[in-house]
């Protein structure tokens, strides 16, 4: 099994078999569905799952059905099915999942079979609030080490983690298996720490600054931009109250009718 956009495969092989009785509708996937790639917006998709299924299991659960799961997710219930036969996930007719064993199929497939050590660089206001929230350890994310420069930051203590000086990336990382690094300085230090935490053997960032940093190959960055998501929120008010112009017509279709304004 592979996974696109550079998200690495589960390390245990999830089990392609399926029971004659396994679950099927509309749109479903087929048994070839497992050796497929898992697109980038299912593993999206299969995270959010996991939180669902972590929190069934939390409450005793045995099993749960397609609909049940793919409605506590947001998602319609087919779509559902379809994501987790790409992982060699079925159900059972009239029974559903069993909710520890697709929950362990999941982490699998999302490489949680182990926790990931994290470093997390600047520890300001949003580097502080991330530091103290204990729910990344709880998900298989415990942060192992903090970074600054700030002299009346370096030896405190977050949540049980002193602060380091950045200086001790590289000899910090390596003694502690760090393998996610994420960055949360202004933006003129971020490229830096980002190389720090490279040379210190991390192959994941996720980067909070506003900028795009440069990796060698092999080194996977994720972005989280807020503002971002605020403004797709801001065309999707826009467009409800009809304050989107009109698409230009490309080139291909530059002869053709032109569109209407997307009015009410
Ligand atoms: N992606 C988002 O949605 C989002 C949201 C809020 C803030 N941000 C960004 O996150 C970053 C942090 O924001 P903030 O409000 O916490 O800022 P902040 O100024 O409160 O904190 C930044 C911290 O980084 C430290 N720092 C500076 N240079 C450093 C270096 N070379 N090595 C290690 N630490 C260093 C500072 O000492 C400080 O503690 C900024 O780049 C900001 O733009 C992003």
């Amino acid at each position: 099994m592979t996974v696109d956009r550079g998200t690495r495969p589960s390390r245990r092989a999830v089990s392609p078999t399926r029971s004659s009785g396994e679950v099927r509708g509309p749109g479903d996937a087929t048994a070839d569905d497992a050796a497929r790639p898992v697109p980038g917006a299912t593993v999206a998709r299969l995270a959010v799952y996991l939180r669902v299924l972590t929190s069934l299991l939390d409450q005793g659960r045995g099993t749960v059905s397609s609909e049940e799961l793919a409605a506590a997710a947001g998602v319609n219930s087919a779509k559902l099915r379809k994501d987790l036969s790409l992982i060699g996930s079925s159900g059972v007719r009239g029974v559903g999942y069993d909710v520890s064993r697709l929950t362990a199929e999941v982490e699998a497939t999302l490489g949680l079979t182990r926790p990931h050590a994290v470093a997390l660089v600047g520890v300001g206001n949003l580097g502080h609030a991330l530091a103290g929230y204990g729910g990344f350890a709880q998900r298989g994310f415990p942060v192992a080490a903090l970074f600054d420069v700030d002299p009346d930051l370096v030896g405190t203590t977050i949540a049980g983690v002193e602060v380091e000086h950045v200086d001790a990336i590289g000899a910090v990382c390596a003694a502690r298996g760090v393998t996610i690094g994420v960055v949360a300085t202004p933006a003129p230090a971020a490229q830096p720490v980002c190389d720090a935490l490279v040379a210190a053997g991390v192959r994941s960032i996720l980067n909070f600054a506003p900028t795009v940093l440069a990796v060698p190959a092999g080194v996977e960055v994720r972005k989280v931009d807020l503002a971002v998501e605020m403004q797709v929120l801001s065309f999707h008010v826009a467009r409800r109250h009809g304050t989107v112009p009109a698409a230009r017509p490309s080139p291909s279709t530059a002869g053709a009718a032109p569109r209407e304004a997307v009015t009410r």
